[in-house]
């Protein structure tokens, strides 16, 4: 479901009060430029038109059996795999990424700043910014990946690198290169993954950073809070991975823009054997689609206010948001298969929030008006000021 256009007024930090240092800010998640549409109930690999055809027509074919869509016959594998990565995308990793993605927003934020007194299509300027942070952080470089991965062989086997590499292609190389059969993966794979890491690296955060800033538009003060606590950890200097983890209104803010507008509507799976779910028993090879974000928007979970932005419901842990309840808050999934990125997508969007904070500041324009009216119609009671 396509809505409008969102589109944002901003103003610069430096010159709040300057009218001519105004400008306008779209925000469309369609990713279309015909549509500029905001989808609150499609999945954010799902969001755009583009990515669209690409998972239903040629997913396969494109992104091929990446770990997102390693069956369970590749399990072992998946799991060697999802072990490793794990640890890279984790922690240890942020700190590598870190320098990528601030110089990817300083770029951002130097064009916009040619770009004052217009209105910009900020889905699409995340998307360019969120392909830069995945090719300069997962890749290193943008060329063809079988190239790349040959380059690397060779310097390792001519004795002029003692390494594959630190960036995730390195770790797959390595992978690829495993002294242990089981854990090792073939080329074709590593070039799935490599294409899974990129489209999962890249619409995701995008959508999740266009959503995140969309509601700090309709709810200034939920936007100045988010400002002051920036202010008070990093001042005018760019983040670092020490302030970024006493973010914690910021992460409030994330993760009820993850529940009200999480990126992924439903999860498909399928009963490996025949399983009790409540009253039902389940056949095998039935194919399930839980829906997250039926629980996200439950009312008997969160409350009569579910639809409401509310990042206070997350002040004291996510435990104590859910009452408890570990299963009803899942935007990255729980279990295995949960989401390997979850890690490097918040701490690229913690960083890009707080470096666009830092700078501006941001309301609704005029345009908003038709989306006053298609998300009021669809239930979402958001207040706009
Ligand atoms: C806000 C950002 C993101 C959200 C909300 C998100 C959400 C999810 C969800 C819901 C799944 C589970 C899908 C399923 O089981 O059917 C998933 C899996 C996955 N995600 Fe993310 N993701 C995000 C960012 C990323 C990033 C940045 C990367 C990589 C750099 C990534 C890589 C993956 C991979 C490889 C899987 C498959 C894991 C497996 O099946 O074992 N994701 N993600």
């Amino acid at each position: 479901m396509n809505h409008g256009a969102s589109d944002f007024h901003l103003q610069n930090e430096a010159g709040a009060d300057n009218d001519s240092n105004d400008f306008y800010l779209q925000v469309g998640a369609g990713g279309n430029s015909n549509s500029n549409g905001i989808c609150l109930q499609d999945g954010a690999d799902k969001n755009s038109d583009v990515a669209s055809q690409l998972v239903s027509t040629t997913q396969d074919r494109f992104i091929g059996e990446g770990l997102s869509h390693a069956q369970t016959s590749n399990q072992e594998n998946t799991h060697a795999m999802l072990f490793s990565l794990s640890h890279f995308i984790g922690a240890p990793s942020t700190q590598n990424m870190t320098p990528a993605v601030i110089a990817s927003v300083e770029t951002m934020l130097a064009k916009w700043k040619g770009q004052e007194g217009r209105e910009i299509e900020v889905f699409e300027e995340f998307k360019l910014l969120t392909s830069e942070v995945i090719l300069r952080t997962a890749f290193g470089i943008k060329d063809c990946v079988l190239k790349i991965v040959k380059k690397r062989e060779d310097k390792v086997a001519n004795g002029e690198a003692d390494s594959f590499g630190n960036d995730f292609l390195g770790l797959f190389l390595n992978a690829h290169h495993d002294s242990d059969k089981e854990n090792r993966i073939s080329l074709e794979d590593l070039v799935d993954e490599s294409k899974t890491f990129y489209l999962g690296g890249q619409d995701t955060v995008n959508s999740l950073l266009a959503w995140s800033i969309f509601p700090l538009a309709v709810h200034g003060d939920w936007q100045e809070k988010a400002r002051r606590e920036v202010i008070d950890i990093f001042g005018n200097q760019n983040p670092h991975l020490e302030g970024i983890a006493k973010l914690k209104t910021m992460t409030m803010i994330i993760n009820e823009t993850l529940r009200l507008y999480g990126l992924s509507s439903g999860l498909m799976r399928r009963t490996g054997g025949e399983v009790q779910l409540g009253k039902m028993v389940l056949p095998a090879n039935i194919d399930l689609m839980p829906l997250n974000i039926a629980v996200h928007h439950d009312p008997q979970l969160w409350g009569d206010d579910v639809h409401l932005f509310k990042p206070e419901r997350f002040a004291d842990g996510i435990a104590k948001a859910t009452k408890f309840n570990a299963g009803a808050f899942f935007p990255f999934v729980l279990g295995p298969r949960s989401c390997i990125g979850m890690s490097f997508a918040t701490t690229e969007t913690k960083i890009a929030l707080s470096m666009i904070l830092q700078c501006y500041t941001f309301t609704l324009s005029p345009p908003m008006s038709t989306h006053r009216c298609l998300l009021s119609a669809s239930d979402h009671n958001m207040e706009f000021k």
